[in-house]
């Protein structure tokens, strides 16, 4: 699948062009409705980890900690428990429904229930990209892994489950949230990960790349070893949502390869609607819930492996 952004920034209209060899390739136009806000629900920017606010010291404390626990053994162990996925067997709307219980910590922007998040973005996005579904069910599924902070998937602490990501087993980037507090992981002077590369190599490909555990990851996992039938692109943006540090500070390109840079387009818009359509306006739940029924029924099996 090829995507030419003609525009990058504001993207907003998708065309299916039939290319050479067949396949359907995706232009990605500029143009249209979502209007990003001047400030969050709080009246502060978006993502301002250090503005005085009624979250800032949490986030700050859930940041401290998850910079001094994801290590690469961590995520290592973290991969191959959760790849067994033998915790539990549930559609992907019930999970969307256990989410009600989950407030992210980490979240300087939000402080409803996860579902109304799922749904806002959601929304956002099919509104301005009405004709592509995936997206539209990429964007309700993307912050499912949350579960994982509820007690029968394992009840992990929010350090473990949100936040931004970053690759473990080579240098960390400035770029990323409170990076100061990496300084006090074991793995930040190990002479094995301290490096540019660290056990990687240039060009490897963010699939051979280990990035700290959380939701995303996981929820990654379970849409693959249950088959969707989601394109790449979806299943890229779930995997890499939260690893800031690539989409937006441009850090750690020269471990992506081909593909992933087609994918990072979409990457790129998926974001815009993640972060800017976090507000109080609540969506009608059983209103779009059809909707969403029938994108799951055409994308995943009725009931998946957790
Ligand atoms: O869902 C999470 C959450 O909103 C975090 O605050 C943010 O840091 C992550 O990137 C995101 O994936
Ligand atoms: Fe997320
Ligand atoms: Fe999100």
């Amino acid at each position: 699948m090829t995507i030419v952004i003609e525009q990058p920034g504001s993207g907003i209209e998708v065309e299916r062009k039939k290319s050479e060899n067949d396949e359907k390739e995706l232009v990605i136009k500029n143009g249209g409705g979502f209007a990003v806000p001047n400030s969050n629900t709080f009246g502060h920017n978006f993502r301002d980890y250090d503005v005085a606010s009624a979250r800032q010291e949490g986030v700050e404390n859930f940041y401290r900690t998850n910079h001094i626990y994801q290590t690469y053994d961590f995520v290592k162990k973290m991969r191959e428990e959760y790849a067994k996925l033998n915790r539990a067997e549930m559609s992907i709307w019930e999970c969307c429904e256990l989410l009600n219980e989950v407030v992210d910590e980490s979240d300087p922007d939000l402080d409803e229930p996860q579902i109304e998040h799922l749904l806002q973005t959601a929304e956002a996005i099919r509104k301005d990209y009405p004709h592509e579904d995936w997206l539209h069910l990429t964007a309700l599924i993307h912050d499912l892994g949350k579960v994982l902070h509820l007690p029968a998937f394992g009840g992990l602490p929010q350090w473990a489950v949100v936040g931004d990501t970053f690759p473990v087993g080579c240098a960390f980037d400035p770029s990323i949230v409170h990076f100061k507090y990496l300084k006090e992981n074991p793995d930040f002077n190990n002479p094995e990960y301290d490096t540019k590369y660290g056990v990687y190599s240039e060009g490897c490909g963010l699939d051979n790349v280990m990035m700290s555990w959380g939701h995303d990851d996981y929820m990654y996992l379970v849409a693959k070893g249950n088959h969707t039938s989601l394109p790449s692109a979806g299943l890229f943006v779930i995997r890499y949502h939260s690893f800031y540090a690539l989409h937006r500070a441009g850090a750690y390109k020269y471990l992506m390869n081909k593909e992933d840079k087609e994918n990072l387009k979409w990457l790129q818009i998926f974001n815009k609607y993640d972060l800017y359509s976090k507000s109080k306006v609540r969506i009608d739940v059983e209103k779009v819930k059809p909707y969403y029924l029938s994108l799951i029924n055409k994308y995943f099996p009725s009931k998946l492996k957790w």
